[in-house]
């Protein structure tokens, strides 16, 4: 744990004048800071060789109350170099909280970034999101929509319709949420109403308007879909000329139990325990709930799908010759990705693993000549603003209900590719993966499943996946209605099904080998299921004149391990 009593920055300035210490700000950058962000969850570089930390822009927020000196905050901008491949910024909240003060906080030791003397005063140099003062400033200035100049630009504060009038006193306590994500999360309680608020700050930023903060935005203010949290205002860093850069959003605080991942998790091992008997039960509870989620995922696309016509960023447009050549482009490049890590890291593979992987790669001319239909192939469906990273760890659990979150999109995707419409088919590939995940996981090693057959967990696992599937799948479809000019017909869905699902389940692979690399089979099963569909496509239209050979699917066929 860090030692608070030693002091690795020293300044004769005091912390507000900290930007003209231009010594201090040389070893925040190449000693404190770079072994500080590595071990933060959110710093997404840790994999890549770091070849330097700038200081790129600093920003003031003051705190609201108190004397004049060393009360404020920096949101400094950091710009990561690396040996290969572009650059990053992360934004990173700091404060100065001098100790042995009657009101010293107690600050998280993973919030302790160093020791510090700033114009002899003894402290620590924290991120500034485990500091008090900070959060409730944030506050304050949402509430009150300020706007700060900034030596570069200004901080806007919006409030959205979330936010009610009567709490713009600015009263409040709050804590950071215990999560470790790819952000971090603010929560503000209101006197008397407990915890309210939810703030998302976010940590790697991109020149251009969070798509989150546009989903969000819009579903509240411009739609009646309402199992989102409300939107209750945002962040930005504008600047004349340049794009804004969204730091943080505000919504309403969802009280839930846990997120539609773990739920259920629970109702398969409900649905296990009677395997070992030769029962294949699930309780009708469950069917109720899968359909239920896919009349609220059918209900958040129709609202998206009602855009007016004249709102670019989200009215449908067709499947454009520029979007199907983007789409392939796009696939073409994740698959030669995806097949490079393979083979690096095909070693390190469990045999399973391994004979998967190997079918995958097989399989590589089959799977470019199924994605380069989409080129040609009439499509008469319509495109849309999605969620785009859809599954069960996204979806809240609220007594008998759903709450939607994490718009986010795609981690690996830039930000402008975020923004394109696509099939809301694709977040409906998303939600079934993750059900294929769910059951898989169970199937991979878990204690619930130990001590059942292996041919005998495979062959119900199958049976239960394909039941929830096609549940999640009938009511989503009837939800949406027929005929809906999002999807033409039965056979544009299962062509764009297929494609959605495999291009997920390609992506996948690339995050559990970098992440989970135990759970490396689980994509590939995936990806083994949509090539055998593909195989029933090619078979079934003889017209076809493809010389590609039938696969090896015989490799798959258990062994003894
Ligand atoms: N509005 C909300 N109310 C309550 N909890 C929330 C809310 N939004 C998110 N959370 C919790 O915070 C976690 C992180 O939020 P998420 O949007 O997934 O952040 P990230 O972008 O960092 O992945 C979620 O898994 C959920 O538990
Ligand atoms: O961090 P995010 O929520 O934005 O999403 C990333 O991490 C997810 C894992 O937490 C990952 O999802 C994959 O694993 C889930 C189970 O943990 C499963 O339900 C999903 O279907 C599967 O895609 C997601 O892909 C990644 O972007």
């Amino acid at each position: 744990m860090f030692d608070s009593t030693a002091s690795n920055l020293t300044s004769q300035q005091s912390w507000v004048h900290l930007i003209q210490d231009h010594d201090a700000i040389r070893l925040l950058e190449i000693t404190i800071l770079p072994p500080y962000l590595n071990t933060c969850r959110w710093f997404a570089g840790k994999a890549r060789q770091q070849s330097y930390f700038r200081i790129q822009f600093v920003h003031d927020i003051p705190f609201i109350s108190g004397p004049e000196t060393d009360e404020k905050a920096f949101l400094v901008i950091l710009k990561v170099g690396y040996l290969d491949g572009e650059t990053e910024s992360y934004l990173l909240p700091l404060s100065f909280v001098e100790l042995g003060q009657p009101d010293t906080p107690e600050i998280l030791p993973k919030g302790i970034i160093t020791g510090a003397v700033f114009n002899q005063k003894r402290g620590l140099v924290v991120d500034a999101i485990y500091d008090e003062r900070f959060r409730g400033a944030l506050y304050f200035n949402l509430v009150n929509q300020q706007v700060l100049l900034q030596k570069t630009g200004q901080l806007t504060f919006h409030r959205g319709r979330g936010l009610a009038d009567d709490d713009s006193t600015g009263e409040v306590t709050s804590r950071v949420l215990p999560v470790d994500s790819s952000n971090s999360a603010l929560v503000f309680s209101v006197p008397g109403q407990g915890e309210k608020y939810f703030l998302k700050l976010y940590r790697k930023l991109f020149q251009e308007t969070n798509p989150e903060v546009e989903l969000v935005s819009f579903l509240t203010e411009k739609s009646q879909f309402s199992h989102i949290p409300a939107y209750a205002g945002s962040v930005v860093w504008e600047q004349e000329g340049v794009p804004d850069v969204t730091l943080g959003m505000m919504q309403r605080m969802v009280e839930n139990r846990h997120d539609s991942w773990n739920q259920t998790g629970d109702d398969l091992n409900d649905f296990l325990y009677a395997v070992p008997h030769r029962l294949f039960s699930i309780k009708e509870e469950v069917f109720d709930r899968v359909e239920l989620l896919a009349k609220r995922t059918a209900q958040m696309h129709l609202a998206l799908f009602n855009a007016e016509p004249d709102d670019s960023l989200f009215s449908p447009e067709p499947f454009t010759d520029d979007y199907r050549e983007f789409i392939i482009q796009r696939f073409e490049n994740l698959l030669e990705r995806r097949y490079n890590l393979l083979i690096d890291n095909y070693t390190k593979l469990d045999p399973l693993a391994q004979r998967l992987a190997w079918v995958f790669m097989e399989a590589k001319e089959m799977i470019d000549e199924f994605v380069d239909d989409f080129r040609n192939r009439p499509l008469e469906s319509l495109r849309i603003r999605i969620h785009g990273d859809y599954h069960l760890g996204q979806v809240l659990v609220t007594g008998t209900d759903f709450i939607i979150i994490d718009f986010e999109g795609e981690p690996e995707s830039s930000i402008s590719e975020r923004k394109i419409k696509h099939s809301p088919l694709k977040d409906v590939a998303g939600a079934i993966r993750s059900y294929h995940y769910a059951v898989s996981a169970k199937l991979f090693g878990s204690v619930e499943t130990a001590g059942i057959e292996p041919d005998h967990l495979q062959r119900v696992s199958e049976r239960w996946f394909k039941l929830i599937r096609d549940t999640f799948m009938d009511a989503y479809l009837e939800t949406i209605g027929s005929p809906h000019p999002l999807f033409k017909n039965s056979s544009e869905v299962n062509f764009l099904l297929l494609i959605y699902l495999l291009e997920k389940a390609v992506y996948e692979l690339g995050y559990e080998i970098n992440y989970r690399p135990a759970w490396v089979k689980i994509p590939l099963k995936g990806i083994m299921d949509v090539i055998r569909e593909i195989e029933k496509i090619r078979i079934a239209d003889p017209a076809r004149d493809s010389e590609l050979p039938r696969l090896q699917m015989g490799l798959l066929q258990p062994k003894k391990e």
